[in-house]
C-alpha cells in the first residue's frame, strides 16, 4: 500500500505537557482575530489546546464567535440533536446547507467546518468535489469534514488539490453505526490501533489539515497526536493529550436528553433553565398575571369613547 509509511517511523520531535493550557486565562476579547489553518497548526506546535464546538444555527454560531471557540463545526449530529432523526445517515445535503448558511451568518473569527452528510462523498472523489463545492459556495463554510480512513484517502487528496480544506474523522464513525453494530469504542487491540495510526498518517499525507479522533483509548489518541507532523488532532473521547477537543453543543449545554457517551461532560444546565422558563410562562398565562399593563399598549385618551360612538359597539368585559 503506497499510503503506508515504512518503519521506523519519523522521529517524535517534541512532547507537550498537555494537561495544562499554556494560554493565559482570557476573557472574551472585543475583537477576535480570524482563525486560519496556519493559526491552528501554530497552536499544535505551541501545545496550545484547540477548542472546537458544534453549532447548528445563528445564535449558537454567535455564542461560539463571542466566547472564544477556535473551530465551529456544523456537525451532522444536527440530524439527531436538532432535527429529531434517529441516525446521522438520514441528513440530506440540502438540510446541511440550510443550517450552514445560518451558522455562517453568525460566524466570523472561528474556522468554520461542516460535516459532509452520509452519501455525499462515498460515491467517489468527483462526487465529493461537487458536493463539497456546494457546502463552501452555498453553505459559506471554509472546510469540510469527512469520516473514514484509507478508503477516503483519494477523496481527501482530490478535495485538497482543488482547494477545499479537509478535516478527517477516524475511530468511531457515527455514519457507520449499522456496519459497526452500534456506537463502540475503536482501536482497542494492537492491530486496530495500528490501523488507526496508518490511516491518520495517510490522511495527513493526503492533505488533511486536522483529524478528529473519536472514542479511542487515550494512549492511542496520544500516540497518533505525537506521530503526526502538522495535522492537528481533535479528540472526542480520545483522552487529554490530543491537540484539541470537540463536543456536541447540546451535550455541553445539557439540552440533549438522549444517551450520554462516557466522554460527554455537561458544562451548563440549559435544560433546567428551559424547563423553568416554559413552566413559568405557561403558569403566568393561565393565571393572567402575564401580560401586565406595563407590557401592553394604550389607546390615546378619548379614542376608545370615539370608537364606541363610531361603531355602536360597547365593551363586553368591564
Ligand atoms: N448528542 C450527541 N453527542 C455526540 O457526541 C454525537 C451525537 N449526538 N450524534 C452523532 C454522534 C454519535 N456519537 C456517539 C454516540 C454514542 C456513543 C456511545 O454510546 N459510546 C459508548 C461506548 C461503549 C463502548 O464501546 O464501550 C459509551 O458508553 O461511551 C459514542 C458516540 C457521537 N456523536
Ligand atoms: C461530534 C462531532 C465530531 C461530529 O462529528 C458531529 O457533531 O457530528
Amino acid at each position: 500500500m503506497s499510503y503506508l509509511r515504512s518503519y521506523p517511523p519519523r522521529q517524535i520531535l517534541s512532547v507537550c505537557r498537555r494537561w495544562m493550557s499554556v494560554r493565559p486565562e482570557e476573557g472574551t476579547p472585543l475583537t477576535r482575530k480570524k482563525i486560519t489553518i496556519q493559526h491552528l497548526h501554530g497552536m499544535k506546535r505551541e501545545c496550545s489546546p484547540i477548542a472546537m464546538l458544534t453549532a447548528y444555527d445563528f445564535p449558537t454560531a454567535r455564542a461560539c464567535e463571542a466566547h472564544g471557540v477556535d473551530i465551529t463545526l456544523v456537525g451532522d449530529s444536527l440530524a439527531q440533536v436538532c432535527l429529531g432523526y434517529d441516525d446521522t445517515t438520514r441528513l440530506t445535503l440540502d438540510e446541511m446547507i440550510h443550517h450552514c448558511r445560518a451558522v455562517a451568518r453568525g460566524s466570523k473569527s472561528p474556522f468554520l467546518v461542516a460535516d459532509m452528510p452520509f452519501g455525499t462523498y462515498q460515491a467517489g472523489p468527483e462526487d465529493a468535489v461537487h458536493n463539497a463545492v456546494r457546502l463552501v459556495r452555498e453553505g459559506g463554510v471554509e472546510a469540510v469534514k469527512i469520516e473514514g480512513g484509507m478508503e477516503v484517502v483519494d477523496t481527501v487528496k482530490r478535495l485538497t488539490t482543488v482547494g477545499i480544506p479537509v478535516m478527517s474523522h477516524i475511530g468511531l464513525l457515527p455514519q457507520r453505526r449499522a456496519m459497526l453494530s452500534g456506537y463502540r469504542v475503536q482501536g482497542r487491540s494492537a492491530e486496530a490501533a495500528r490501523d488507526l495510526l496508518n490511516s491518520a498518517l495517510a490522511l495527513e499525507d493526503a492533505g488533511a489539515f486536522a483529524i478528529v479522533l473519536e472514542a479511542i483509548p487515550h494512549e492511542v489518541g496520544n500516540h497518533i497526536t505525537q506521530r503526526l507532523g502538522h495535522a492537528a488532532t481533535i479528540g472526542i473521547g480520545a483522552g487529554w493529550e490530543t491537540d484539541g477537543q470537540v463536543l456536541v453543543w447540546d451535550d455541553v449545554m445539557g439540552t440533549w436528553g438522549g444517551h450520554q457517551p462516557k466522554f460527554v461532560r455537561k458544562f451548563g444546565d440549559v435544560r433546567l433553565e428551559v424547563e423553568k422558563g416554559v413552566r413559568a410562562y405557561v403558569q403566568r398565562v393561565r393565571n393572567r398575571s402575564f401580560p401586565t399593563p406595563l407590557e401592553s399598549y394604550d389607546m390615546p385618551i378619548g379614542e376608545m369613547e370615539r370608537f364606541y360612538q363610531l361603531t355602536g359597539e360597547r365593551a363586553n368585559r368591564p
